[in-house]
């Protein structure tokens, strides 16, 4: 589990102060995967150095099963560290090492007796799926293969947590899902704690239970992906689940409702229910279903009659499960 206390970073510029974090808490338990996701100076990069203890907090905590690692004694600052393995965007493999001297390099560095760092290289080789790569030099491999090396090396001190800065920003969607599918497999054998910084909302959608939205340094909006998906005020539904751009205009002056709504729901004949318990007919202008995770979703906006019942529409689908907005009439 890793949990982040009111974590604050205060950079100077020149005479002005730059909020990077500004009060973040965060709380991710054993097991879990969660993502975190932001624009272009959200505060992202930030949160990995403060998380990766490679820059100090101005303030907050950062702590993994309990035990901080922030205002650690210098050295005890080694040893926090490992408590958290960290994958980058690129691999950053040494090119003159091999897969199997590259995943070995964290443990030299500590000492390791050399038998030790075999058997434990062999092991994280073929975690990753990469045992008949081992004597391969990092030229000689796919852009997916480098970082499952980065993830078998990131894996080495038995971190606590993984933490995974844009892990599939640089790889081609069908590599980027290989790697999605590895990260949930290692969490699943493993029960490993995972964060995954991300600008990929496909990322989220494949592998995350959690996520949190990062903006000018706050988290502003986080949870499971069931609650945010169905959250209609919520910024994070409309990006995990977006209608088609090229969506049909409405026609005719009848109230517009946007549903969001899960699995359970979805199975229920919504639609036909309205209309057939409200007397109105129920034009479907846009619809989105989509597997996330184990879970199907769905958002749709509907346009009803201009004589239609909003009020009790909307109350027999709140009541059923439903997110409901009601988008007014056109
Ligand atoms: N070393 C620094 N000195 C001063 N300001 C900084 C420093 N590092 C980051 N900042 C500022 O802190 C804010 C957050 O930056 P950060 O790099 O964490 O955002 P980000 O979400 O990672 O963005 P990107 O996705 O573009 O990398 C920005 O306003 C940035 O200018």
């Amino acid at each position: 589990m890793i949990t982040v206390s009111d974590l604050r970073k205060v950079y100077q510029q020149g005479s002005k102060d730059v909020v990077a974090l500004d009060g973040v808490s965060l709380e991710v338990p054993t097991g879990k995967i969660h993502g975190i996701v932001g624009h272009s100076g959200a505060g992202k990069s930030t949160l990995v150095r403060c998380l990766t203890l490679l820059d100090q907090p101005t303030s907050g905590t950062v702590a993994v099963n309990g035990k901080e690692l922030t205002n650690v004694s210098a050295a005890e600052l080694r040893n926090a560290r490992r408590r958290i393995g960290m994958v980058f965007q690129h691999a950053n493999l040494f090119d003159s090492r091999t897969t199997e001297q590259n995943v070995a390099y964290p443990l030299e560095l500590v000492g390791t007796p050399k038998d030790q760092i075999a058997s434990k290289v062999a092991e994280l080789l073929e975690l990753v799926g990469l045992s008949q790569f081992a004597k391969a030099y990092p030229s000689q491999l796919s852009g997916g293969q480098r970082q499952r090396v980065g993830i078998a090396r990131a894996l080495t001190t038995d971190p606590d947590i993984l933490l995974c800065d844009e892990p599939t920003s640089a790889l081609d969607p069908k590599t980027t899902d290989e790697i999605l599918d590895l990260v949930k497999e290692l969490r699943n054998r493993l029960n490993i704690t995972v964060l995954i910084i991300t600008h990929e909302m496909h990322v989220v959608k494949q592998v995350c239970d959690s996520v949190s939205l990062l903006a000018g340094g706050k988290i502003v909006e986080t949870g499971e992906i069931e609650t945010v998906v169905t959250n209609a005020s919520g910024r994070l539904a409309s990006t995990l689940l977006p209608l088609p751009g090229d969506a049909p205009r409405a026609e005719g002056s009848g109230p517009i409702l946007d549903l969001l709504y899960t699995g359970q729901q979805a199975t229920e004949p919504v639609i036909s229910s309205v209309a057939r318990q409200f007397n109105t007919d129920v034009n479907v202008l846009a619809g989105s279903v989509e597997q996330l995770g184990e879970q199907q979703y769905a958002h749709l906006r509907l346009q009803l009659n201009a004589d239609a019942d909003v009020d009790a529409i909307v109350n027999h689908l709140t009541s059923n499960g439903i997110a409901v907005t009601v988008k007014g009439a056109k």
